[in-house]
């Protein structure tokens, strides 16, 4: 049994710390005052494909008591206020597993916990927070990508294989995270330009789409990171038509966009000349919300 802290019982760490407190595992999530609340009273309940569960994990609204491994699961936009719930001398050397989107994170997380193991990770999952304490998991898919070049990496694999997930792993932090921005950067900023669903998006403007994944691509060339355009082409036509990105979830209920944590990585890495597609998507969002 491992002591698992969550922070962020959303979409993402809901499930998470739901399944994983199924598998028997010490689970508390970190949580605002009122998901902290709401979960202490009423349990953390997780719809899925495949049922529904209530799991009773400790909620506070700061870390109290060391864990071996903290899973940070907050938007990109949450992350700097949600990180003074877990003090570093408390966390010590324990593993840290963000499944944030986005390249950035990794490095604040360092500075901000220099004994303890950072593990790039990321998921793919559409999963969505109704309201504190009750999540729900829309489809089957719950794809966890892991660096496995550390031995808390390792573990971190084993421990999650082991709860039921399905996770397959990198040799290091570039691909994991690039890989997964490569794919995610054209569907997010296309649909969410659009304010439609993958299917009208791709089908309005095909090229447009086309030169976000070529841009995401070469960006992610420039950390080492080859990813083939026309793969990335092929798994975003097979995208069912009515599939939304979390961005444009977060749009249309007025949330605050991880427009920084999404697209910021590419326009920095090739700079705006190189990736004019990127940044004119950019600003007709950041114009409309
Ligand atoms: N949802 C999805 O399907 C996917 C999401 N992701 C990525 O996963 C990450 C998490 O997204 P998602 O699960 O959707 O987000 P949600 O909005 O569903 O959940 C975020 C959680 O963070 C909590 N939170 C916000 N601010 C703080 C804070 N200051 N202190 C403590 N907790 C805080 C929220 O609390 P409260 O509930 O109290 O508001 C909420 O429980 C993002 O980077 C996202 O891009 C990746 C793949 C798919
Ligand atoms: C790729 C996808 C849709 C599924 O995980 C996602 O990560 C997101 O919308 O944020």
């Amino acid at each position: 049994m491992t002591r698992i802290g969550v922070l962020g019982p959303g979409g993402v760490g809901g499930v998470l710390a739901a399944r994983l407190g199924a598998a028997g595992h010490e689970v508390s999530v970190l949580a605002t005052e009122r998901t902290a609340a709401a979960i202490t009273m009423a349990g953390l309940r997780l719809t899925a494909p495949d049922g529904e569960t209530v799991t009773a994990p400790v909620a506070r609204p700061w870390l109290t008591a060391p864990v071996d491994l903290l899973i940070i699961a907050v938007k990109a936009t949450d992350l700097l206020p949600a990180l003074t719930r877990v003090p570093a001398a408390l966390l010590g050397a324990a593993t840290i597993v963000p499944f944030l989107n986005g390249i950035d994170h990794p490095a604040l997380l360092r500075a901000a916990y220099p004994a303890a193991t950072v593990v790039p990770a990321s998921i793919s999952i559409e999963a969505t927070r109704h309201r504190p304490g009750v999540v729900e998991q829309l489809t089957s898919m719950a794809d966890l990508v892991l660096a496995d070049d550390t031995p808390a990496g390792a573990a971190a694999v084993g421990l999650f294989a082991a709860a039921g997930l399905t996770v397959a792993t990198q040799s290091d932090e570039a691909s994991v995270l690039w890989r997964k921005l490569g794919f995610l950067a054209p569907l997010a900023l296309a649909t969410t330009a659009a304010d439609q669903p993958i299917g009208a998006a791709r089908d309005a403007a095909p090229q447009r789409l086309r030169a976000l994944v070529e841009e995401t691509a070469a960006a992610a060339g420039t950390a080492g990171v080859r990813i083939d355009p026309d793969f990335v082409g092929s798994r975003l036509a097979a995208l069912p038509p009515t599939m939304l990105s979390s961005m444009l979830k977060d749009r249309r209920s007025g949330r605050a966009l991880e427009l920084d944590a999404i697209a910021g990585p590419v326009v920095r890495a090739l700079g705006a000349d190189r990736a004019p597609t990127t940044v004119a998507v950019a600003r007709e969002i950041l114009a409309a919300t």
